[in-house]
């Protein structure tokens, strides 16, 4: 079984204008909602995939009808804990005349210590030995930032496989239950690091991987949008991957696609390679289309995908 963990979901809120000025009264184009969070992204895709997945976290009381509909809708077996208040609204504005993509995150309602206990003991009840659990994105007020670490020994005592995706002291913390993967971008790498955000030369980039590694991580997979990714693999192997074609229409939740394709590949005991070949095609395939990607467009797009071992 594979299981995502979404502790601060989000309703993504994508505004599309043809540009604003800041203090100025503006109009926009159009609007859409869809439901996200970093694990309840990858859960969507591996649903769509066909895994055996079921997508864990807290949710708001308030507004919780709308995850519960979607899931049913599109089948996707699911344990949220329910906590008081709402579950925020995360606005992604597209500039369309610049291209460009702005992001005002929640920060979420502040969790129960309960909330956060009930989790826990679901946990430590249902994984099982080679179970695969994902724990991915920020957390809300009331959570401490050594969760990810509690997680990640909870499943490494049952013998599961711990990925993490998320960034600052709480990667740091998650880092020391050694995770079997972690799927940064450099500006997450920056900031678990301490380091200026800017561009690096390769072999920058080879040795703050090996800082990551130092720190706890196994594997890292590290994604660079349209310019595709790197796997740093725990034998010291690396593979560039390439992207997909296709039109950009929306990349919010393609690194969490990213981690869907990657994690359906190693379900299925696929290779490396053709892990990668998912990963890439997973997060194109969200990245061509307003929500997340649709299996036919994954199989179709990862026959494309270039893997090369460096
Ligand atoms: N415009 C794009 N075209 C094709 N593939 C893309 C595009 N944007 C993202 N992807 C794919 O999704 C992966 C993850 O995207 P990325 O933007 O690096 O993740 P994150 O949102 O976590 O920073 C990329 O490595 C690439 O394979
Ligand atoms: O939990 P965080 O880090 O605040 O991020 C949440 C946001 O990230 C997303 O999961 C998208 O993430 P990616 O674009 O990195 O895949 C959105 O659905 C959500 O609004």
């Amino acid at each position: 079984m594979i299981y995502t963990i979404t502790l601060n979901p989000a309703l993504d809120h994508t505004i599309e204008t043809n540009g604003f000025n800041l203090n100025e009264t503006n109009y926009y184009q159009r609007d859409y909602k869809k439901i996200g969070g970093k694990g309840i992204n990858t859960a969507i895709i591996l649903n769509n995939l066909n895994a055996n997945v079921i997508s864990v976290g807290i949710l708001g009381e308030e507004n919780k009808h709308i995850f519960i509909e979607e899931f049913n809708k599109i089948g996707l077996s699911n344990h949220f804990i329910l906590n008081k208040g709402v579950t925020r609204t995360n606005f992604k504005i597209k500039n369309l005349a610049k291209k460009s993509e702005t992001e005002l995150n929640g920060v979420g309602s502040e969790v129960s210590k309960h909330t956060i206990h009930q989790l826990l003991e679901f946990l430590e009840k249902k994984i099982q030995p080679a179970d695969i659990v994902i724990a991915s994105g920020s957390l809300p007020i009331g959570i401490n930032n050594n969760i990810y670490n509690e997680i990640g020994n909870i499943v490494n005592d049952k013998k599961g496989m711990f990925i993490l995706d998320t960034s600052k002291e709480n990667m740091v913390n998650g880092l020391k239950a050694k995770p079997f993967l972690i799927k940064p971008n450099i500006e997450e790498i920056c900031e678990i690091l301490n380091v200026k955000f800017k561009e690096y030369s390769f072999d920058e980039i080879q040795k703050m991987i090996q800082q990551l590694k130092d720190m706890g991580a196994r594997n890292v997979l590290f994604s660079m949008g349209s310019k595709g990714s790197y796997y740093f693999s725990e034998n010291n192997e690396i593979f560039h991957t390439g992207i997909a074609a296709g039109k950009l229409v929306n990349s919010v939740g393609s690194g969490d696609s990213m981690i869907g394709g990657f994690t359906y590949g190693l379900s299925l005991n696929l290779t490396i390679e053709e892990s990668l070949q998912y990963a890439s095609a997973a997060g194109g395939a969200t990245a061509f289309s307003e929500g997340l990607g649709s299996k036919d467009e994954i199989e179709k797009l990862f026959k494309t995908i270039q893997v090369k071992r460096i």
